[in-house]
């Protein structure tokens, strides 16, 4: 996972790299009511700004933060459900924007969404069979479709998935209807259907935030057994950044439509270097969160103050009002990605997991820029820029 803030050149694709994004930003038009419809500057909510990663074969990238960061908008993005405002996203290297029609379909073939809400996504009134069935023929995996034979490997692909969800035996799975499954079985059924078209790239919205408690770690298996076997590359979306230790490679923290820190889920996570991953961590104190046993609302952790209004971000860092260690520049200046250095008991595992040319760990933060007495270094990317006009 390479990550920067600013719009420094693509990295060359390497056969690793799955799915790319550079700069990738959304703003979403504020719909104007009574006076202000007479003003003429547009408003925009700024969801996402600049956001830069790389999900690579086999490896879970976590993307942490609290509710309203833009942490589903970069999914979506990402999976081309909304057009973005800037950047760029690249497939196997290639730069692609997708609109709808075959291209979508093609597109979406390679990378597919997991959602949060299982029973939303499986529609009640028809069965297992039926949405297994419609994804392999959709995608073109569910046999020649004809006769006796089209007929036997249909069959086989739907047990084969069921199978690959560990829904077995597949037989007493296929005709039952969503609602007399369970929350768990029914996400592994979506898993399943994501599977359908032989993704590259599996895109998981809070896949397991929803299910009872006993159940997510099961399901977080399953997600973890998956990209092993099917070398997939994995984005897990979540709140909680201590199941992305237990379960992630790399974490990405974002705060109010920004990364601010990245890297192996070991650093992030055992050395949190930027404030805001810092408070993450520390209203996560317990152990059973490791394990993905919190509940979702108590994953939820606004303690220290309350994000930023997105229509009218902060000048600097978006983390400056809640930020104990705020100095003047950081309310200013917009932090370019910082190195953090990796404590030596941590450096083989980590280093082992970083591609050439990338951070292992890094933070958008200015307590780790030499000039203010940080101890990181510069990271290969441009000079800050500010956020003063926007
Ligand atoms: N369609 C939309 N129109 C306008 N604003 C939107 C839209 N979708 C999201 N937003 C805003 O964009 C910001 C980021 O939302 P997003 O859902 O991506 O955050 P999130 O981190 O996924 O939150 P949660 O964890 O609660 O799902 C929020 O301020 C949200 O209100």
């Amino acid at each position: 996972m390479t990550l920067s803030q600013t719009s420094s050149p693509p990295a060359p694709p390497d056969s690793e790299t799955v799915l790319e994004a550079d700069g990738l930003t959304k703003h979403f038009a504020v719909r104007k009511s009574g006076r202000q419809a007479l003003t003429r500057t547009p408003r925009v909510v700024h969801a996402v700004d600049d956001v830069t990663l790389r999900l690579r074969r086999g490896r879970v990238t976590a993307l942490v933060g609290e509710s309203g960061s833009g942490k589903s908008t970069v999914a979506r993005l990402l999976a081309q459900l909304y057009p973005r405002t800037g950047g760029d996203i690249r497939l196997h290297g290639e730069s692609v924007t997708v609109k709808g029609g075959r291209r979508f379909r093609a597109y979406n073939r390679k990378v597919q969404m997991i959602f949060q809400d299982p029973f939303a996504s499986l529609n009640p009134v028809h069965t297992i069979r039926y949405h297994l069935t419609r994804a392999l023929r959709i995608h073109g995996n569910g046999g020649s479709g004809h006769g006796k034979t089209g007929a036997a490997e249909l069959q086989q692909a739907l047990e084969q998935l069921l199978e690959r969800v560990q829904l077995t035996p597949a037989a007493r799975y296929l005709d039952k209807f969503p609602h007399e499954l369970s929350g768990g079985q029914r996400q592994r059924v979506a898993i399943a259907r994501a599977l359908a078209a032989d993704p590259d790239a599996l895109l998981a919205d809070e896949p397991v935030s929803m299910l009872d408690v006993s159940i997510r770690l099961g399901v977080l298996n399953l997600l973890r057994d998956l990209k092993e076997r099917l070398s997939l590359a994995i984005l897990y979306i979540t709140h909680d950044i201590a199941s992305a230790r237990y379960f992630a490679d790399d974490t990405m923290v974002m705060y109010a439509g920004r990364m601010v820190e990245g890297g192996s889920s070991e650093a992030v996570t055992q050395h949190p270097a930027h404030p805001y991953t810092q408070l993450l961590i520390s209203s996560a104190p317990d152990p059973d969160r490791i394990l993905g046993l919190g509940t979702p609302d108590d994953t939820e952790d606004t303690s220290g103050g309350e994000p930023p209004s997105l229509i009218e971000p902060p000048a600097g860092c978006r983390f400056n009002p809640r930020c104990p260690s705020a100095m003047d520049i950081c309310r200013s200046e917009l932090p370019p990605r910082f190195d953090v250095p990796v404590p030596v008991e941590l450096s083989a595992t980590v280093l082992a997991g970083t591609i050439d040319g990338e951070s292992p760990h890094w933070a958008a933060c200015w307590l780790f820029d030499e000039n203010h007495g940080g101890t990181g270094t510069s990271g290969s990317t441009a000079p800050a820029g500010t956020e003063a006009s926007q």
